[in-house]
């Protein structure tokens, strides 16, 4: 494990990463980038960190590994402002949910320094943010996708894999297209969902009592409508050519529920049914039950 690591953004993310690395005995130097003085308190109040600052460029200078754990608005403007205070052989990488949008920022906004910088996401999360959101253990046995390009060195592709194996995570390479297509469907589509069924039903509420006898299905449904708006819109809007063919499917989809229900017809849903119990059956086995 590198000794000295610099991680921008200590939310539900970058926590998670300081916590993990503490919890797995880390011995060497944590810093952390905050975006204010407060916050730089409450991160070494909590213990995440050695060191905590509002400055990227200060954070970064004369470390090994700099993890970039900013929402994807933030990303370009971290990226560029990073750049110039890297050590010569520090790798760089990010969490960020999208790929495409990241290595575009990070091609204009590195420079030279872009053959150091190795994309990542890893796939484990939560609807909560901030300073007190992330644990130790969010990695553990999950999964972890780098997407490095023709430029990406070995060896900080070798760092950054060392990096998510010494949290526990199991590390798969793809490209960032391929990534993007993949989370836009199993990822981003569902949150869109989510914020806009409760969205939905919220306005509904406002003349009915509705919620009151919403209990185990809406919940289990709508966890991740209670994510940071900002945080998804970001997203949303960065990978929105892979999200809106997805989209479109999905809501044919619906159209021919929809019909189905207005005739009377019931095999139209019991094909529709049948066939998503057995898929989402196959993937709880798959991730254990
Ligand atoms: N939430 C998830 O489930 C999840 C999962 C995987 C990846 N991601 C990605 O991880 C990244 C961080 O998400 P999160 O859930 O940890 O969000 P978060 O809101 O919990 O944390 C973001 C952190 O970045 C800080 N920040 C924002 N702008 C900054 C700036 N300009 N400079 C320095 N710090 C700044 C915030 O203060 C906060 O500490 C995003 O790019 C997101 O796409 C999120
Ligand atoms: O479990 C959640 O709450 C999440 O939102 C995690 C989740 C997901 O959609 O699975 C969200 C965003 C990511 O980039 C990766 C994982």
């Amino acid at each position: 494990m590198p000794e000295r690591i610099a991680i921008i953004g200590l939310g539900l993310i970058g926590g998670s990463v300081a916590r993990g690395l503490r919890a797995r005995g880390h011995e060497g130097v944590l810093v952390g980038c905050v975006r204010t003085p407060a916050d730089a308190d409450r991160a070494l109040a909590l213990g995440l960190v050695d060191e905590a600052g509002t400055d990227a460029a200060v954070a970064v200078a004369g470390a090994d590994l700099v993890v970039v754990a900013v929402p994807i608005g933030a990303m370009a403007d971290t990226l560029a402002t990073i750049a110039p205070a890297l050590a010569p052989a520090a790798a760089v990488t990010d969490v960020g949910s999208t790929k495409l949008s990241v290595i575009a920022e990070a091609r204009a906004g590195l420079g030279e320094r872009f053959a150091r910088f190795v994309p990542g996401h890893p796939i484990a999360g939560t609807e909560h943010s901030g300073l007190e959101a992330g644990f130790a253990e969010l990695y553990a046995g999950r999964r972890v996708i780098l997407t490095p390009t023709a430029e990406t060195d070995a060896d900080a592709l070798a760092t950054v894999t060392g990096l998510w194996h010494g949290l526990g995570a199991r590390v798969t390479e793809m490209g960032a297209a391929h990534h993007d297509e993949v989370l836009a469907a199993t990822s981003h589509l569902p949150h869109v969902l989510a914020f806009a069924l409760v969205d939905s039903l919220a306005r509904m509420a406002e003349r009915t009592e509705i919620f009151d006898y919403a209990a185990g299905g809406f919940a289990d449904f709508t966890r991740i409508a209670s994510s940071d708006p900002t945080l998804w819109s970001d997203i949303v809007g960065a990978n929105r050519d892979a999200i809106l063919p997805v989209l479109s499917r999905y809501i044919g989809d619906l159209e021919t529920l929809r019909a189905a229900i207005e005739q009377g017809e019931r095999a139209p849903l019991m094909d529709c049914f049948g066939r998503a119990k057995q898929a989402r059956d196959r993937f709880t086995a798959a991730r254990g039950g």
